[in-house]
């Protein structure tokens, strides 16, 4: 049969619940995704002095093709894209910028050092998010930044989160869009501290100072990201989630929920709604933590379905700012992209298949028998047929077609690098 026909028998069994099949892939249509750009390289990034990876975060693997160069990595991300349906956003570090082979330290980046991203994202019809790089970087070699004892390194990373704000606004404004930017710290302890209030005391006043550029919400949004532990930041880390969460609700920012970030049986999933009713909006770094905060490549697990469910579910389509935070080195790396940001559209499109107010009245009813019942049921559902029939619809490969395209991709151009 074809996906048409596949599509039209689907379309039928999810009518019977009153599912308007066709309305929810229009909604889907309109629901960016933000891309990591730091898939491609490994968060290698493109600084005149390249340095190793640091502030607790890792990537294993050392698979062939990895881009080495800003083009390279802009063709990677368009490869990926062509094999995604969706229009959606790409997110950069401070770490991509472009200096034409000259120096400049992080705290002297400008937006001109961006005009090559943006260029290519305005071509391409791309929104940017950004992030200030608060690591890999001698000023971080300790793993403290803008919680650090001494004064000239936080002004140091002050100066930096300013400027990356100012990139953002001026990326904002060029293509009429908001970039968000956020920020996530490694700043930590590996041993149990002898004094944990201090060090964030350091950290709220230099937020303070980064925020108190005004910048108009039009062109630029804020957030800020928690975390549990890193390498070396095993015992305490500044930035936790409850210090986070006061300072964004207080200042209204957004919180930036990690689901690699958090114990390993805290569901981010459990954590979208409540914040919603304090937040206009919440921000999301969707990833796959094994064991630890291992940043695998999303797989359309449960709690991938769960967290599609909470944003649908809620209404938030427009409220959750959805991002993606994964790197795999072991695998194809325009495969790791095209395979986790389907699966984020799939989990999407998954929640907007559920008949959602039947399953909310069963729960007000009391009626726990049906609503397992049920959402066990639609776990067989002929979702598949409708998830080809978007991608034919939005001109991008159906089923598994996309991985012969990442295979001539890979032997016309990763291999030869
Ligand atoms: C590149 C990092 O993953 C990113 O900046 C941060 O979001 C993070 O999740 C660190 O664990
Ligand atoms: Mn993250």
């Amino acid at each position: 049969m074809s996906i048409e026909a596949n599509y039209q028998v689907a379309k039928k069994q999810y009518e019977q619940w009153g599912i308007d099949v066709d309305a929810a892939l229009e909604k889907l249509k309109q629901v960016p995704i933000s891309i990591h750009c730091w898939q491609g390289d490994d968060i290698t990034g493109f600084e005149v002095e390249e340095r190793e990876l640091s502030g607790g975060i890792d990537v294993t693997g050392n698979y062939p093709g990895k881009a080495t160069t800003p083009e390279q990595l802009r063709n990677d991300i368009e490869k990926a894209l062509s094999l995604i349906p969706g229009k959606h956003r790409i997110n950069l570090h401070a770490i991509y910028a472009e200096t034409n082979g000259g120096k400049v330290d992080r705290d002297q980046l400008e937006p001109k050092h961006f005009q090559n991203w943006i260029d290519w994202a305005k071509e391409h019809d791309l929104g940017l998010d950004f992030n200030p790089t608060l690591f890999s970087h001698p000023k971080a070699e300790d793993g403290l930044t803008l919680s650090h004892p001494d004064k000239e390194i936080r002004d140091f990373w002050i100066r930096h989160c300013k400027a990356s704000r100012r990139i953002a606004e001026h990326m904002g404004k060029e293509l009429g869009t908001p970039a968000l930017t956020n920020i996530w710290i490694p700043d930590g302890y590996k041993d149990i501290p002898s004094d944990r209030l201090t060090p964030r005391k350091r950290l709220k006043e230099s937020l303070d100072e980064i925020y108190a550029d005004q910048i108009d919400e039009r062109y630029n949004l804020d957030a800020v990201e928690s975390k549990l532990f890193g390498i070396g930041s095993e015992a305490y880390v500044v930035g936790s989630h409850e210090f986070y969460m006061g300072y964004a609700l207080k200042n209204n920012k957004l919180c930036l929920l990690d689901s690699g970030h958090y114990h390993p049986t805290e569901m981010v999933s459990n954590k979208i709604s409540s914040l919603l009713l304090f937040s206009d909006k919440v921000a999301l770094h969707v990833s796959r933590p094994v064991r630890w905060d291992s940043d695998h490549v999303i797989t359309l697990d449960d709690e991938l379905k769960e967290i599609g469910l909470e944003i649908v579910r809620n209404d938030a389509l427009d409220k959750v700012m959805i991002g993606l935070d994964f790197f795999d080195a072991s695998i194809n790396r325009v495969a790791a992209w095209t395979i986790g940001t389907r699966n984020m559209v799939k989990a999407l499109l998954y929640a907007l298949l559920m008949p959602n107010d039947q399953l909310r009245t069963y729960q007000d009813e009391g009626n726990f028998t049906d609503r397992l019942a049920v959402l066990e049921e639609f776990k067989t559902y002929p979702f598949g047929y409708i998830w080809d029939y978007y991608c034919q619809e939005m001109n991008v490969p159906s089923g598994m077609d996309w991985l012969k395209d990442v295979r001539e991709y890979e032997e016309t151009e990763l291999s030869k690098r």
